[in-house]
């Protein structure tokens, strides 16, 4: 990827960029409810991004998600009362904030078995993208773990390689639990924006190697380059305090 078609934004704090963050996803959601697609669709991923959502998004001014259309980036296959469970804890927490009912949120149906789960999702987004031959999410918010993984796709894993599939079963997941649902890197490379999130110094060295290294094979999380989309990097200062590259550092309430 050529460095300008990327925007890295590095905000003093993780509260600076939580806030930043949740007016981002609400400027997009509105635009995108207001134009001839009528509602939002969003990709949620699980880890720190949940706790940061659920601080910030339903303190956003004009937040309305009568129009939004939740799915998930990946999920571990758990029982929602899990605390592992990406889906139990929005749903638990983000979601009646938010005053979004179960009819607008994508779930990944932990009764069933990994791979008749990742069939079932891969239906789900089939009914909401009527006619589409990949999901097009308005916008895909993604993490990064310290070995470069995003979504459930790690590194050296065969299913870096996947074409086809939209939604994949992972049974060997290195970070655990190891049995999980992933979108693959086609539907997130068809996304109309992707925002990666990254927060405090232990992802400092990673982000060095994604951003601004050249690894062969590259890294999961340097694979994602959405062919038709923007990619944006939102890191505090901890998380980017490596980075030589030029950096965006946005004064707080700036439109981004
Ligand atoms: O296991 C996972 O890890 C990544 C990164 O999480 P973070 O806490 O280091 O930000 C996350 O994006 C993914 O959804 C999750 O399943």
């Amino acid at each position: 990827m050529s460095p300008g078609s990327r925007r890295v934004l590095v905000f003093k704090s993780s509260e600076d960029l939580g806030s930043a963050l949740a007016s981002f996803i609400v400027a997009r959601a509105n635009a995108s409810c207001s134009s001839e697609r009528g509602r939002f669709t969003v990709g949620l991923s699980g880890g720190s991004l949940v706790s940061l959502l659920t601080q910030h998004l339903p303190a956003q001014p004009g937040v309305d998600c009568r129009k939004w259309l939740f799915g998930f980036c990946d999920e571990r296959l758990v029982s929602f009362q899990d605390p592992e469970s990406t889906c139990g804890l929005y749903k638990s927490h983000l979601m009646p904030a938010l005053c979004v009912p179960d009819s607008q949120i994508l779930a990944i149906d932990p009764s069933l078995s990994v791979e008749d789960a990742a069939e079932d999702y891969a239906q789900q987004l089939q009914q909401a993208f009527p006619g589409a031959h990949m999901p097009v999410f308005d916008l895909l918010l993604l993490g990064i773990g310290p070995d470069g993984h995003t979504c459930s796709l790690f590194p050296g894993h065969p299913l870096l390689e996947e074409e086809k599939r939209t939604v994949a079963p992972i049974s060997d997941s290195p970070k655990p639990p190891p049995q999980r649902i992933t979108l693959t890197l086609p539907v997130v490379n068809a996304a109309r924006c992707v925002v990666f999130v990254s927060i405090g110094e232990s992802k400092a060295a990673v982000l060095k190697r994604v951003l601004e290294g050249n690894e062969e094979p590259a890294l999961p999380a340097a694979r994602v380059n959405p062919a038709n989309g923007e990619l944006l990097w939102f890191l505090d200062e901890s998380a980017a305090q490596s980075l030589s590259l030029p950096l965006e550092k946005p004064s707080r309430g700036a439109a981004l």
